[in-house]
């Protein structure tokens, strides 16, 4: 599909570079590009003349889109829309993304995100097409039959419909990490901008090996989380066993954040970030090689995020350092020193540092509980013995006439539920 692209700012000139990124990572082909450095002109956003020129340029190249960077009003939308050849998708910014992320969107999680993103998008458009209708007390204006009130209260009635899902899911995630967490997995979760190099990561630290044999502990494991070049590639959650010596943990990676977003789409993907609010340990991912000033914006921004519900720590990871040398890592490590206080280098690609990464990681994680329980000789002693083997790392097993004795190292919570378990073989003896 063709699109031309629109850009238009206050004052200055205005750089397009990342609109096409967008309009690509959709699908368009950009066939022409027009730019204004003016005042918003209410009505069209850009000035009539330009917007009568945008016309022309639609009708001679054939191009289906007109996207515009800004965010576009109601009105705004509804007037360009007059201006150009019939038929002409009139989009803006937030609903190109939205475009991308419903593409993208593979789980029935991130499905209905990109629905609700979609409705409180339309919302307000629903609204000022009724009152343009009411205005011109003309029924069936705009095509929509008679004053569409009840669309409106349809759109409320999705966002409900949808939240309940959307919460039900929540639960579900919720049931799963206590899971893994009682099987005995550490949970690390990535975050950060989107093309921070957080799949590439993930891959370089992921296990090879086949993960455990027990399905329902894994239903959502995907061994497919490529690093694309493109924007979002990861649009949902993807959770693999990372390969560590001492502990078994499983590794997140999450939506990426992107950077002037409206409100009503952050709300929209909110949950995505349950994995990184919830994990023991956040893995915070910065592209390095980008100018000081965008790695500190985008620092400031995702601390923001954070902060508002986590509480797992959080490590700083500059990636991609085969990008820059020696010197500019040194001042860039020292110019963050604020907000990234003990940062670790690294390179997922070129894989440089990982084993420093994950001794980081294993330093940072919360620490294991020994134990030494003896359990009485039962029916169920084995069961409990086994029990443990799988959600602990176990020393030490002695076995003597009438007892087992197990020398092992867990979770807390792993270690308290060892306890209940082998308090109720003594209060149930053998027969
Ligand atoms: N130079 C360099 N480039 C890297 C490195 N890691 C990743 N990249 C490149 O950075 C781009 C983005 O990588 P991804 O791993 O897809 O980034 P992401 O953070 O998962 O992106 P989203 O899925 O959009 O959130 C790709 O072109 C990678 O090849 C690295 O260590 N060094």
């Amino acid at each position: 599909m063709k699109a031309i692209i629109v850009k238009r700012v206050d004052s200055g000139t205005p750089d397009t570079e990342e609109i096409r990124d967008l309009a690509r990572a959709a699908g368009y082909e950009v066939v022409a590009e027009f730019t204004q450095s003016r005042k918003e002109d209410p009505a069209l956003q850009v000035g009539e003349g330009k917007a009568a020129e945008i016309g022309r340029a639609v009708a001679e190249s054939g191009a289906e889109v007109v996207v515009f960077d800004n965010e576009l009003g109601p009105y705004q939308t509804y007037n360009l829309g007059q201006q150009f050849p019939e038929d002409t998708k009139v989009i803006d910014r937030f609903r190109l993304i939205l475009e991308i992320f419903g593409q993208r969107a593979q789980t029935r999680k991130a499905q209905l995100q990109v629905e609700l993103a979609e409705l409180r998008y339309e919302l307000p458009r629903a609204e000022a097409k009724t009152s343009l209708a009411k205005r011109d007390e003309r029924p069936g204006f705009m095509g929509l039959g008679e004053y569409d009130e009840s669309r409106e209260q349809d759109i409320k009635d999705q966002i409900s419909n949808i939240k309940d899902e959307l919460d039900s899911i929540a639960r579900t995630e919720a049931d799963r990490r206590d899971r893994r967490r009682e099987s005995g997995f550490d949970l690390v979760a990535m975050a950060g901008y989107t093309n921070a190099g957080k799949s590439t990561l993930m891959q370089s630290l992921a296990a090879d090996i086949e993960l455990g044999e027990n399905e329902e502990l894994h239903p959502d494991l995907d061994t497919t989380a490529e690093a694309q070049d493109r924007l979002f590639t990861t649009l949902g959650t993807t959770t693999r066993k990372m390969d560590m010596e001492r502990r078994d943990v499983l590794l997140t990676d999450t939506v990426g954040f992107i950077s002037d977003l409206p409100h009503w789409l952050v709300e929209s993907f909110k949950s995505t970030l349950d994995a990184v609010y919830y994990a023991d340990l956040v893995l915070l991912v910065v592209d390095v090689s980008e100018p000081i000033e965008e790695i500190r914006e985008k620092l400031v921004t995702s601390h923001d995020t954070l902060y508002e519900r986590n509480e797992a720590p959080i490590v700083t990871v500059l990636n991609k350092i085969d990008a820059v040398d020696e010197e500019e890592l040194r001042e860039k490590t020292e110019a963050l020193s604020a907000l990234a206080p003990n940062p670790i280098a690294v390179s997922g690609r070129e894989q440089i540092n990982l084993e420093g990464l994950r001794d980081r990681i294993d330093a940072e994680l919360p620490d294991w509980e020994r134990e030494r329980l003896v359990l009485p000789m039962t029916d169920n002693t084995m069961s409990v013995v086994s029990w443990v083997h799988d959600h602990a790392r176990v020393n030490d097993v002695t076995y003597t006439a009438d007892e087992v004795i197990l020398d092992f190292e867990a979770r807390p919570s792993i270690v308290e539920r060892s306890r209940a378990k082998a308090g109720e073989l003594t209060s149930a003896p053998s027969a």
